[in-house]
């Protein structure tokens, strides 16, 4: 009865004609259609619109739709010349923009009738999102798995707790709240923890003052301790990191050799199944470890996520490190930002009463330093939010920018343009300002090539190659990856510097684009082609373990160049030198936004190069990108 309410007199639609021009006009893919008219059994009724939605939601990497959200004036935002390219399909008698169903509550109504929406159904319906299966399941593995591990009970001697705390934070009055320390109390006594803060803010220094406090209180039976990260990159970053981070603790060498230095990805920990999708650990052969430190969490997409999470041992605990500011994952999901959301800048997370005072007591010698508060977050007191960056001082332009960008501050970014910093560099787009950033990449990358020229070793020919890197924010176009990789690789042929006359040469540099478990050669690898004694040419790439791997250039799996590469595959990586470089304000689409901005400005260690229009940098901060997902809710933030 209530569905009837949803179907369409013929009169009203020719579904077959209004189909055709979603398809046209790219709204959606015939697949979407195929499978839209699978679960409604080939019925055109609401439910069948909002599966379309919910495909084109899923491929905007959202993990649901949210039915709040839908214009239901134009659900698939065409626009009249969308609707006069379909004109001789779609009837003129039918309204522009045309709504194949009524409103929120409708919807919701025919959602709930629906045979395919339910538990154990193709269609999950929760708190007014629709979702596929698949992730509806993954979403609430996660919420309730989270919860748990951050509510396991967590034997420890406060009084020990507080002693470690004190003597690797130790009390300094100038400093209002130590909030490293209290990240790291907090990550000593749950079960599970998210640290969050942007570059520079300690977050590997913490938790490597964390792992020796907790070793130092495991002493009997130290913990097995993995750290991961999604890519090979981020990994030799963590690597890294936490070497320095060690050495600048001088640990005593029995605690020393008890906290691991070598970080690994995510598909390595798990073990990638050769030709499969799956990973040798799983819920059925768990991991051996205790605790597991995941970085950069905030490029995790959702399944990968599920299934680290599910392969743990139930008592392991979990900690996820990352800057929730960032681009979420390249495929879908956006965890980190999901369980980090609601922080703001200059502002703290709020402790329930309890927590706040074992935070004072273990940190504070008991003074009644944090203020405790009633929380309907259930991660409440498992999040620690890092701000003050101490790798970009207060003279530093990189971070300043950071800040203004992440703050959509216009004034303060206006001020960081005028004042001149000498980490900083602007430049416009004019025709001859394109041509200098071209020039300039070629006078960076001749280090790497003259290197080659000079036979030196290929650690050191990649260490010179990554000193430097464009970053794009769009593929296509004067201004993407693709026209601006070519224009390199012409300046460099300009000046000797590389001759490529054929698909492959030396000084080649390229990145990974597909996952080949086979290889071992993971989406986003860089490699350099390099010529051995015979001439004979090689990919090199350097590991994680900072091996370096050689493979015959035939072999490889698909690959680009990356003399320029986007600022989404950049995520994970820091170079000494970055050049960004923004399209102009009218080719500037939905893409270029904040966290995609902000993400590129972070990449730079010592010098940023910023090649664009100060209006696209005004209208991006300006665009935020988020992600539809249901986790938040789950966890009741409220
Ligand atoms: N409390 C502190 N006081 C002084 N210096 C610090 C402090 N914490 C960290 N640092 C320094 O700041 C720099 C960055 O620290 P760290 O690498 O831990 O930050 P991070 O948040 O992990 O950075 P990213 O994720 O951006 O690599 C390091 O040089 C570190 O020694």
């Amino acid at each position: 009865m209530m569905q009837d309410m949803f179907e369409f007199p013929a009169e009203e639609l020719d579904h077959q004609a209004y189909i055709t021009l979603l398809i046209h006009t790219r709204r959606v893919r015939a697949a979407d259609v195929a499978l839209a008219k699978l679960l409604c059994q080939g019925q055109y009724d609401a439910v069948f619109y909002l599966v379309l939605l919910l495909q084109r939601a899923e491929q905007s990497q959202h993990t649901c739709l949210l039915l709040a959200e839908i214009d239901w004036q134009n659900p698939f935002s065409l626009s009249a010349d969308d609707m006069s390219a379909g004109s001789d399909t779609v009837s003129e008698a039918q309204h522009l923009p045309y709504t194949p169903f009524g409103n929120p509550d409708m919807a919701l109504a025919a959602l709930n009738s629906h045979p395919a929406v339910g538990e154990g159904r193709p269609l999950r319906l929760f708190a007014g999102r629709l979702y596929l299966g698949r992730l509806a399941d993954y979403e609430a593995y996660l919420s309730d798995r989270f919860q748990q591990m951050a509510e396991q009970p967590i034997q420890q001697d406060a009084a020990q707790l507080s002693a470690l705390l004190d003597q690797y934070f130790p009390l300094d009055n100038a400093q209002d709240v130590d909030w490293q320390k209290v990240a790291c109390a907090m990550a000593a006594s749950s079960g599970f923890c998210v640290i969050t803060g942007g570059p520079g803010t300690g977050k590997t220094t913490t938790v490597t003052k964390l792992l020796a406090i907790l070793q130092s209180l495991y002493t009997a039976a130290p913990l097995s301790i993995k750290l991961v990260a999604p890519t090979g990159k981020a990994a030799a970053r963590l690597s890294e990191s936490i070497i320095g981070a060690k050495g600048r603790l001088s640990l005593p060498p029995e605690l020393a050799a008890l906290i691991p230095e070598q970080a690994q990805t995510i598909h390595r920990l798990l073990g990638v199944i050769p030709n499969t999708n799956r990973f040798i650990h799983h819920q059925q052969n768990p991991l051996h470890i205790d605790l597991l430190i995941v970085d950069e969490a905030s490029m995790v997409d959702l399944a990968l996520m599920n299934k680290l999470v599910r392969a743990l041992p139930s008592h392991a605990r979990l900690i996820l490190l990352g800057d929730k500011d960032q681009l979420a994952s390249v495929d879908t999901g956006s965890i980190l930002s999901d369980l980090c959301g609601h922080l703001k800048l200059g502002t703290q997370p709020a402790y329930t009463m309890d927590r706040a005072a074992f935070l004072n007591q273990v940190c504070f010698a008991g003074r009644d330093v944090l203020k405790g508060k009633a929380s309907r977050y259930a991660l409440a007191d498992a999040t620690a939010f890092l701000q003050q960056s101490h790798r970009f001082k207060s003279d530093s332009g990189i971070g300043q920018l950071a800040f203004a960008v992440n703050n959509n501050d216009p004034q303060q970014l206006q001020q960081v343009i005028n004042h001149g910093y000498s980490d900083l560099s602007f430049y416009g787009l004019g025709v001859d300002q394109y041509n200098a950033l071209l020039e300039r990449a070629a006078d960076h990358y001749s280090r790497y090539l003259e290197a080659i020229q000079s036979h030196s070793e290929p650690e050191e020919v990649h260490a010179l190659f990554s000193q430097y890197q464009l970053l794009a924010a769009v593929r296509e176009g004067p201004y993407g990856v693709a026209e601006l990789n070519k224009r390199i690789e012409q300046k460099l042929a300009q000046r000797s510097l590389v001759a490529p006359y054929s698909r492959f040469y030396a000084g080649m540099p390229i990145m990974i684009t597909q996952n080949d478990y086979q290889l071992k050669l993971f989406n986003g690898d860089i490699g350099i082609l390099l010529p051995d004694a015979q001439g004979q040419l090689y990919a090199t790439f350097i590991d994680e373990q900072s091996t370096v791997r050689h493979f015959y250039p035939a072999r490889l799996p698909s690959f680009e160049l990356v003399y320029a590469m986007t600022i989404h595959k950049s995520q994970g990586s820091e170079f000494d030198y970055t050049a960004l470089i923004l399209p102009p304000i009218q080719r500037a689409g939905k893409g270029v936004n904040r966290q995609l901005v902000y993400t590129g400005i972070t990449r730079a260690k010592q010098h940023l190069e910023l090649n664009c229009q100060p209006q696209v940098l005004q209208l991006s901060m300006q665009t935020e990108a988020g992600r539809q997902s249901g986790m938040a809710h789950r966890l009741h933030i409220g």
